[in-house]
C-alpha cells in the first residue's frame, strides 16, 4: 500500500528509538529558508539518505536532513528540504512526512515556502501568512488523498475550510506585531501548481484574478495529508520575486533569485516562527 500505517509507523519507530527528543511541533523548510533548522538546540540530525522509506532532497537549497531539537526550549523536529512533485516523487511521498511527524506525535505544524507575489500590493522579501489555498493539480485529481484511505490516519472526505488554524495565524500577527514586522507581513492566498517550470505571464494574470495572492510549488500536498490525520497548520510563504504580469517586462522568475532573498529575510522569518513556537502548548489540537 502506498505510505501505508505500518511502513510510516516503522520509520517513526526508527527515528524514536535514536533520539530522546518527543516533538509536538513540526516545522517544513522551503527552498533557501533552512536555517530555521540551525536554529534547533541539543540538536540531533538525520540524513534523509539513512531514514527508511525516506525519500530524498535533490533541490538546490535543500540540505536534506531531519532536525530534532529545542526551539526556545520545546521540542520540535524540522525538515530541512521538502519535497516536490516536480522531483518526479508520487504524490503520496511527497507528503509522507507529515504522517511521520504524526506518528512520533506532534500536534502543530508550521510550513514555509519560497513563492512568487501575484497580489500587485506585494513586495520582494514580504512575508505572506497563508489564510488559504487554491490546489490546481487537485482540481485535475492529483490529491496526496487518492487512493484507499486508511481510517487510522484519518476520514475518507476531509474539509479544507478550515484548513489554516485561525488561532494560530492570529498569533503570527501578533508575534509579527510585537517584532515590529508590520511593514511586511501579508495574509492571503497561496497557489500551487506542479512545476517546475515558472508560470507564463497568462497563467499569473489567471492566478491572481482567481484570488491567489502569490504561487508556489509546495506546501498545499502537506497541508491537505497534516489536515487528514488531524494536526493544526500554520504555513508562510517569503515572497522572494514578482511574478511576471505584463508583456512589456524584462523580468524573468528564477530559483537563484529565489534562494538570495532567502537570505535576505531569513533572520526575520526565523525570529516569527521561533516566537510563535514558544506560545505554541501541549494539547490544544481542537483539530
Ligand atoms: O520548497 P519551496 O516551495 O520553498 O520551493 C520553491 C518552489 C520551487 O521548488 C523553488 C523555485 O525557486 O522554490
Ligand atoms: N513561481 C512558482 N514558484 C516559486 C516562485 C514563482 O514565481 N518563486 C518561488 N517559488
Amino acid at each position: 500500500l502506498r505510505c501505508s500505517f505500518e511502513e510510516c509507523s516503522a520509520t517513526a519507530e526508527w527515528l524514536l528509538s535514536r533520539t530522546e527528543i518527543r516533538p509536538l511541533v513540526g516545522i517544513v523548510c522551503g527552498s533557501g529558508l533552512g536555517g530555521l533548522a540551525e536554529m534547533l538546540k541539543d540538536q540531533m540530525a538525520f540524513k534523509y539518505s539513512d531514514i527508511p522509506n525516506f525519500p530524498q532532497s535533490t533541490v538546490h537549497g535543500h540540505a536534506g536532513r531531519l532536525v530534532f531539537g529545542k526551539l526556545k526550549g520545546k521540542a520540535c523536529v524540522c525538515m530541512q528540504g521538502r519535497f516536490h512533485l516536480y522531483e518526479g516523487y508520487p504524490i503520496h511521498k511527497v507528503t509522507m512526512p507529515m504522517r511521520i511527524f504524526k506518528l512520533l506525535g506532534v500536534e502543530t505544524v508550521i510550513l514555509t515556502n519560497a513563492a512568487g507575489g501575484l497580489n500587485q500590493d506585494y513586495k520582494v522579501g514580504d512575508i505572506m501568512i497563508i489564510k488559504d489555498h487554491i490546489n490546481m493539480p487537485g482540481f485535475a485529481g492529483n490529491n496526496p488523498l487518492a487512493g484507499p484511505n486508511d481510517e487510522r490516519f484519518g476520514v475518507r472526505f476531509p474539509s479544507m475550510s478550515d484548513a489554516y488554524d485561525r488561532e494560530l495565524l492570529q498569533l503570527a500577527q501578533g508575534v509579527g506585531a510585537e517584532l515590529g514586522f508590520g511593514d511586511f507581513l501579508r495574509e492571503g492566498v497561496y497557489c500551487v501548481l506542479g512545476g517546475p517550470s515558472f508560470e507564463t505571464i497568462a497563467e499569473c494574470r489567471m492566478m491572481n484574478r482567481l484570488g491567489a495572492d502569490a504561487v508556489g510549488m509546495s506546501t498545499v500536498h502537506e497541508v491537505i495529508v497534516a489536515r487528514h490525520c488531524g494536526m493544526r497548520v500554520f504555513a508562510l510563504s517569503l515572497i522572494t520575486n514578482q511574478a511576471v504580469m505584463d508583456y512589456d517586462s524584462q523580468e524573468k522568475a528564477n530559483h537563484e533569485e529565489v534562494l538570495e532573498t532567502g537570505q535576505l529575510r531569513a533572520k526575520q522569518l526565523e525570529r516569527l516562527v521561533s516566537n510563535m513556537v514558544t506560545h505554541i502548548e501541549h494539547n490544544n489540537n481542537d483539530a
